[in-house]
């Protein structure tokens, strides 16, 4: 709780970290005592230009301007180039905390806008202030607020957001800025795995700054707002001015009833931000005819960056109202007139849209997707649409009576080459090369919307630029729109059935989100590399080959320590095997084992036998990783050399011994020298291979889209529908769940849950702390049903994916499935004319193998399971976890589900799930 001294200031204090394990690191609150703040000074009167946008500053001074003005509007924003379409809405009061909640480069903010609570606020009258970064804005959009303060020298000296790290990180606070309470975030670039975030560092420092900032609280506002005019008239133009909610309870506490902290969890007003926890946001938001608004902020737009929360219900409002409330809200939140986009935020080729513009672009057959207040380009012949200086994302209805004309520079490219007086960029130049058009000497091309091309001032079209087979994949591949259907002869659009045909949920969802979970070992890492090759065009970027190169090289290290250790150890066997033969026959040799009488086929010589020693100890000491890259120089001509002794290789024919050698390690010790070598560059066989590679406890996220087929060059609506689609793929390990799962709550909005089994764990077995042997199945079988019965996944579909089946059915032919108390009741009626994988590929059997029937018992045994746990239908697929064909294949039905469940709710699952609960029904 917060303390309140005597005179009733309040101040709050840093609280530890106790969230969900993240993939970086955590802020640290590390609070200074200084006893100045940084002053934005105030001037008399600037006229902006309309178009510009400045960082903009409250100048609360502890001065008489203070006192004078002590609601001034404080919103801004900050142009932030690096920051890709990030931009800073700023407020700053002179105990404010200066907080950059976000880097620009994660891909998602980390702290949700909240990272700001540990403020200490002691001047009891003002609530503290902070930056807050939003993503929704484009570096050229205007400033929703009107605003006539400069921004101090100092303080925009400080406030470099051109670059990635705040500069208050790298300032001594102390000495340059002795009152601030700053606190930045820091981006080590350190990450190891691409797959997971920047690790931000933030640190935070704080003072006590009570000098000259008598609060005075009389001045406040009554309703809590600092902008209480919300629309200011300015020349001829409205100008919306942000509402600000502001809390007199301690930063981070509920604005109703000032309880809790920061990581209580709250419902925001999209209008003003106030933050409510559970017990009071039905109370400050009403019946929400508007969504999600305070009820004095019906009426009142909403805060842009917010747009895209739109329609998409938090979790406390699901606890808290039934579904059809839920829905309704979220029905009137995305629909209602004051939720609406304002078109004057909205620049089409330099021009800001007026009213009409912004409906005839929303309503045209082919509409741009998820606009946002931004600067476009639109090409009104082709129908080509995309941001300002970027390349087209879209191909729109053509001739819409919108925006200016089309500018030169308009996609900021720099070929040479026009496409309707657009230069464009590199990448179109690409695309169009591969669609076979001729593009030496500068050419104009005039291209219509069906893709018809010809060369400025001449008559006769030349061709179709995406009418090739497989232009479609190679725009996919280049991230370039394509026409989501052909005009027809006349002119005439008739790529209004594909966008009518889209369902809802195209529009509504534009990330459908499959979990990818799994007991230990059973595939997860496998089979998100394997999405990740199949669906990333690039799937690994340079860094993270590199990184994974020194993961691969360090495993192999790692198996050759094993390899060392198991012939240390058959070294002694066989030695002390020599010792009791000798003992009981003196004269006679140890045979073909021994040449002296201390040598055995596992000795090495003593130059190897340092080098085996030195890497055993460095291998128990845990210090492996640091020896790398330096080892990989050092030593790859040692590592050749042992390898390549016959008394490791003896001892890697016997590796079905060596418990802690995984069966992967074949792979990757039989080309160790080649692997180790400092010009080795990983495969994507190498990488799905290698282990260690995903996160290992962390999450890891992978966002794609199906690829459409490469095949068919027609235009199939199902297919774009597909392409259109944007998925993810989030993969978190059983650790990072935490005890009894409790951090599955974070995922209550993925659409579909994929459980991985690793089939072959029916006869293995984990020793637990207190020596007790389980079988990994059933460990296996208990993840799963805390996983679906919890809370989180009431009504989530679930897909099983049974993996490892290659080594299965291998291994059901040796070792009876019954060795799982489970399956105990396995005893399949075998036709003697049954195939199995050796089996004479042309005998026409349909009779399954002992493998499948294994796998499909074990499907029908986890449906029985789910069905009793849940009272719904699992959907299960087998599955190669190697092999890319298997998990495409598996990927595709989880597509397949997430379709099936939008478009039919009621939609009865068994005739289409793989296997029924009844064993008659399989095929495999
Ligand atoms: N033969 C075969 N091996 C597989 C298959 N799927 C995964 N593996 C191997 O099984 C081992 C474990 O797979 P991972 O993908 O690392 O499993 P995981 O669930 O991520 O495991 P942890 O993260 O260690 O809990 C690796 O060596 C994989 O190469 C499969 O379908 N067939
Ligand atoms: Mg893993």
């Amino acid at each position: 709780m917060p303390p309140d001294t005597e005179d009733g200031v309040q101040y709050s204090f840093a609280l530890e970290y106790t969230g969900p394990p993240v993939g970086y690191d955590i802020p640290r609150a590390v609070p200074i005592n200084v006893s100045k703040i940084p002053v934005a000074a105030v001037v008399s009167h600037i006229n902006f230009p309309r178009k510009i946008t400045l960082p903009v500053v409250k100048p609360l001074l502890p001065s008489s301007d203070t006192s004078k003005n002590p609601n001034s509007v404080i919103t801004g924003k900050i142009p932030g180039k690096d920051c890709g379409s990030e931009e800073g809405v700023i407020t700053v009061s002179p105990t404010s905390v200066i907080e950059r909640a976000a880097d620009c480069n994660l891909q998602e903010s980390v702290f949700s806008g909240e990272l700001s609570s540990s403020g200490l606020l002691n001047d009891g009258a003002r609530s503290s202030s902070t930056i807050e970064f939003s993503d929704s804005f484009d570096d050229k959009s205007r400033d929703e607020s009107l605003l006539k303060l400069r921004v101090s020298n100092e303080l925009s000296s400080i406030l470099d957001w051109e670059s990635n790290e705040s500069v208050l990180s790298s300032v001594d606070v102390d000495d340059e800025y002795p009152s601030s309470r700053v606190s930045s975030v820091k981006v080590s670039n350190n990450e190891v795995n691409g797959e997971g975030r920047k690790a931000p560092v933030v640190t935070f420092r704080d003072i006590e700054s009570d000098d000259g900032v008598g609060g005075d609280d009389t001045s406040d506002i009554d309703d809590g707002f600092e902008g209480n005019e919300d629309f200011l008239e300015e020349e001829d133009r409205v100008i919306r001015v942000k509402r600000e909610a502001r809390s007199k309870g301690k930063k981070g506490s509920c604005y109703r009833c000032f309880k809790g902290n920061r990581f209580t969890e709250k419902e925001v007003c999209l209008v003003c931000d106030a933050k409510y926890c559970s017990n009071c946001v039905l109370r400050a938001m009403g019946s929400m005819p508007e969504g999600r608004k305070c009820v004095t902020c019906i009426g009142f737009p909403i805060d842009e960056p917010k747009r895209g929360s739109l329609g998409k219900c938090s979790r406390m409002l699901k606890r808290l109202l039934n579904d059809l409330e839920v829905r309704q809200i979220m029905k009137a939140e995305k629909l209602c007139e004051a939720n609406q986009l304002p078109p004057e935020y909205v620049y089409v080729n330099g021009e800001p849209l007026c009213h009409e513009e912004l409906v005839i672009l929303q309503n045209c057959l082919n509409p741009p997707k998820k606009m946002k207040p931004g600067n476009y380009w639109y090409d009104k012949v082709s129908g080509l649409w995309g941001k300002e200086g970027q390349k087209p994302s879209q191909v729109i209805s053509p001739h819409l009576n919108v925006g200016g004309p089309i500018k030169a520079n308009a996609s900021s490219g720099n070929t040479q080459v026009f496409i309707n007086g657009r230069e464009i960029t590199k990448v179109e130049l690409r695309m169009l090369q591969l669609a076979g058009v001729q593009c030496a000497g500068n050419p104009h091309f005039w291209v219509n919307e069906d893709g018809s091309y010809q060369e400025e001032g001449q008559k006769n079209t030349k061709g179709y630029i995406w009418g090739k087979a497989g232009m479609k994949l190679v725009c996919a591949f280049l991230s370039l729109p394509v026409p989501s259907k052909p005009s027809n002869s006349c002119g005439e659009q008739v790529n209004s059935l594909i966008s009518r045909s889209v369902p809802d949920y195209l529009e509504q969802r534009t990330l459908l989100k499959l979990l990818l979970v799994g007991y230990s070992g059973s595939g997860t890492s496998t089979i998100f590399k394997q999405a990740k090759i199949l669906y990333k065009p690039v799937p690994f970027t340079e860094d993270e080959r590199e990184n994974i190169k020194l993961t691969i090289q360090s495993n192999v290290y790692g198996y050759l320590g094993i390899l060392l250790e198991g012939r240390d150890r058959f070294e002694e066997e066989s030695l002390a095997a020599m010792k009791k033969v000798r003992s009981t026959d003196e004269t006679e040799a140890i045979g073909s084992t021994s040449n002296t009488k201390n040598q055995t086929i596992y000795s090495i010589g003593p130059r190897l036998k340092a080098f085996s020693d030195w890497l055993l100890k460095t291998m128990v000491s845990g210090n492996l990783e640091a020896i790398f890259p330096a080892a990989t120089r050092e030593y790859a001509p040692l590592v050749e050399e042992l390898w390549k002794d016959a008394a490791v290789q003896a001892t890697y024919k016997r590796r079905n011994e060596l418990e802690m050698l995984p069966s992967v390690s074949s792979y990757f010790l039989e080309r160790a020298v080649e692997i180790l070598r400092t010009d080795y560059e990983p495969s994507d066989l190498d990488i799905l291979y290698a282990e260690g590679v995903t996160s290992s406890n962390g999450l890891a996220c992978l966002d794609f889209s199906y690829p459409q087929s490469a095949s068919d060059d027609k235009y199939d609506t199902e297919d774009l529908h597909d392409a259109l689609l944007r998925y993810q793929l989030i993969s978190v390990h059983a650790r990072g769940l935490g005890e009894n799962c409790k951090w599955l709550e974070m995922f209550d909005d993925v659409g579909m849950v994929i459980f991985c089994v690793a089939m072959t764990d029916y006869d293995q077995f984990t020793v637990d702390g207190n020596g007790t042997s389980t079988n990994n199945m059933m460990l296996s079988r208990k993840f799963f049903e805390s996983i679906v019965t919890h809370p989180t996944f009431e009504q989530m579909d679930f897909l099983l994916i049974l993996n490892k089946f290659d080594l299965f059915e291998e291994k059901i032919e040796r070792v009876p499935l019954t060795q799982c108390d489970w399956f105990d009741d396995f005893h399949p009626v075998i036709s003697r004319h049954r195939s199995n994988s050796n089996s004479n590929s042309n005998s026409i059997n349909t009779s399954p193998s002992l493998g499948q029937l294994g796998a499909h018992y074990m499907a029908v045994k986890f449906k029985r399971l789910y069905s009793s746990l849940t009272g719904r239908k699992l959907y299960t697929s087998v599955v190669k976890g190697l092999e890319p064909d298997s998990v495409d294949a598996a990927l595709k039905y989880a597509k397949e589900i997430l379709k099936w469940d939008e478009e039919k709710p009621n939609f009865s699952l068994s005739e289409y799930s793989m296997y029924s609960t009844e064993a008659s029904s399989y095929s495999p």
